[in-house]
């Protein structure tokens, strides 16, 4: 289960062979329509159905019921275990975690630090529980991947004790995509992960920056929330902080205030009223300056922190771009890199322009540094984790 703010993704997964027997998503929640997809990859059947899914719970148990209409339902036998998405996992979780009163009751006390995310993971979690008290639940948390990072790089540069007392620090998220497409990169150069480095340019709705050496994250862009680095659909990514206690001192806003102009009215969405990157594209073709103003800033902020985590690993073998955006918008990997050649790096036209869902090379032939598109998997790497702990006390094979 990948509870995200708005919406649920979910996959019913067989892993004694890794093979996906259903796949799903539950998109905006909370708004007068969300919309269902589910997928049963046994026989090839799609369902859809849109209406009021007002809140994760009620997510939950329409996709509970859609699993159910296959024969797969969660009350099958055969389940073994539920792997969660939790977003923060702050410094007490860098493993994954079976999910008891106790695991709860400090996801809960993190949701200051995520609170777009922890609140709906929760729920995911609870809800879950309810349907199937007697499976172990267990929750993978975005931060984990990160904890490798030296403190050079984890630490802001402010008070050490005051940072220390209220656990102010870059804790990165993201994670089980970072790992999964890291990893999934050096396969594609067919090297070992420790052999490789990479920057990975996670760019969903939400959007990370993560330079890897050797499998081991060094540098994130998002912090202590998922609001730093990068510019996002909805938020702002990188800003002076002054520009807060002015809004405040000046502005007369409210931290709550500027908590949701900039958690969801920032990005992309701040400055062109567009947070999909195929609407903005479409606008742009039509000669939109605003639209087009949006993009650039993006792919400014994008190419700086290339050129940034190009010079924390001091060597690159690839940039994988990956997520919603990453995955789809050729033009803004093109743009990305444009102008890079001296760095290594460039995009071979033709190759950026196939689609596809397998992780493939862009940059041209003999190319120093190789760019890819690697599609993630989160909720495959989060059942991987989740089949990893559980196994050994159930007796799977
Ligand atoms: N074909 C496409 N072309 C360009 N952008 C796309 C395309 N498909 C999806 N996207 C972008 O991907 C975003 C969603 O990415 P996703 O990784 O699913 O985000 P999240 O997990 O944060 O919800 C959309 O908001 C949109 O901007
Ligand atoms: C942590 C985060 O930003 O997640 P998402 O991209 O799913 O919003
Ligand atoms: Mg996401």
């Amino acid at each position: 289960m990948n509870s995200g703010s708005s919406s649920v993704k979910y996959q019913l997964l067989d892993m004694r062979d890794r093979s996906r027997l259903a796949v799903g998503l539950v998109e905006r929640i909370g708004e007068e329509t969300s919309l269902l997809k589910h997928t049963d990859l046994t026989t090839g059947e799609s369902r859809e159905w849109s209406g009021p899914v007002p809140g994760h719970d009620a997510a939950l148990k329409a996709v509970a019921a859609e699993l159910a209409k296959d024969g797969a339902g969660l009350d099958s036998p055969e389940l073994a275990a539920i792997g969660h998405r939790v977003v923060h996992g702050g410094k007490s979780f860098t493993e994954p975690t079976v999910v008891d009163d106790a695991v709860l009751a400090e996801i809960e006390r993190l949701i200051p630090v995520a609170p777009l995310h922890n609140p709906a993971n929760l729920t995911g979690i609870r809800t879950a529980r309810a349907l199937r008290p007697d499976l172990p639940q267990v929750a993978v948390f975005d931060t984990a991947f990160h904890t490798t990072m030296p403190e050079s790089a984890a630490r802001y540069a402010i008070d050490v004790k005051t940072a220390d007392e209220h656990r102010i620090r870059r804790y990165g998220f993201h994670g089980t995509s970072h790992a999964h497409v890291s990893r999934a990169t050096a396969r594609l150069l067919g090297k070992a992960p420790e052999e490789v480095n990479v920057i990975v340019l996670h760019l969903g709705n939400g959007a990370s920056a993560t330079a890897v050496r050797g499998g081991r994250c060094v540098d994130t862009s998002m912090g202590l929330t998922p609001l730093e680095g990068l510019v996002m659909g909805t938020r702002s990514g990188d800003l002076d902080p002054a520009v807060i206690f002015h809004l405040m001192r000046v502005g007369g806003m409210s931290a709550d205030e500027i908590d949701t102009l900039l958690n969801k009215r920032s990005g992309l969405i701040g400055l062109c009223g567009d947070n999909d990157m195929r609407e903005i594209r479409r606008r742009i073709d039509e000669g939109d300056e605003q639209a087009q103003l949006a993009f650039d800033i993006y792919i400014h902020r994008l190419k700086k922190y290339i050129g940034a985590y190009y010079a924390v690993l001091g060597r690159v073998d690839a940039i994988a771009f990956t997520a919603g955006v990453g995955e789809n918008a050729a033009a803004v990997r093109e743009a990305a890199v444009a102008g890079l050649e001296e760095l290594g790096l460039a995009v071979d036209g033709e190759l950026n322009a196939v689609r596809g869902d397998r992780p493939r090379l862009i940059s041209p032939e003999g190319s120093r540094v190789a760019v890819a598109v690697v599609p993630t998997d989160e909720e495959l790497e989060i059942a991987t984790q989740t089949y990893a702990l559980v196994k050994g006390s159930q007796n799977l094979t």
